[in-house]
């Protein structure tokens, strides 16, 4: 049966990027993937610290969709791969949410943001699903025990 998340107060809430699931990455801190993910928009500049210090993973992604800022040129091509890093990285860190992770099996995993049509199902649930794809991924290579 598929799995279906999105609030972080709901079943599965440990899969939203907006769960309180720290982890260091790129020598830093990071409260959230949501702090991560949204900080590389802008590397390398004080808005990135900015939003890496930001108080909630709701706040860094207002900062981090601001378009009143530059967003990284090479965005579209690295977005993917940075949210796969960060994902790893998260479900790498904690246990217990490792654990309900792999116990999903070869379930799949779908975010139903009725809004967004790129990481998650859509409204009609005609989107990609990648942050879904991503976790299932992530999922795969912690079943096997290795990253590299
Ligand atoms: N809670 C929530 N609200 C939205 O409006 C969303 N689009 C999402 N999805 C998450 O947003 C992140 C990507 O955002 P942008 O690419 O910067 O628009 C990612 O974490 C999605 O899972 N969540």
């Amino acid at each position: 049966m598929t799995i279906y998340f999105y609030s972080t107060r709901s079943e599965y809430g440990c899969f939203s990027n907006f769960s309180s699931h720290g982890f260091e990455l790129d020598g830093e801190y990071w409260a959230t993937t949501e702090h991560y993910f949204q900080a590389q928009k802008f590397p390398k500049t004080a808005h990135c610290d900015q939003i890496r210090q930001a108080k909630t993973p709701k706040d860094a992604a207002k900062m981090g969709r601001d378009r009143s800022r530059p967003l990284r040129k090479d965005w579209e091509e690295v977005k993917d791969d940075l949210m796969r890093k960060a994902v790893l990285r998260k479900f790498e860190t904690h246990a217990e949410i490792r654990e309900i992770l792999l116990a999903t099996g070869d379930e799949e995993i779908v975010e139903n943001s009725p809004s967004d049509y790129y990481w998650g199902c859509g409204k009609d649930g005609s989107g990609k699903n990648m942050l879904g794809q991503i976790l299932m991924e992530v999922r795969e290579i912690l079943r096997k025990g290795t990253s590299e």
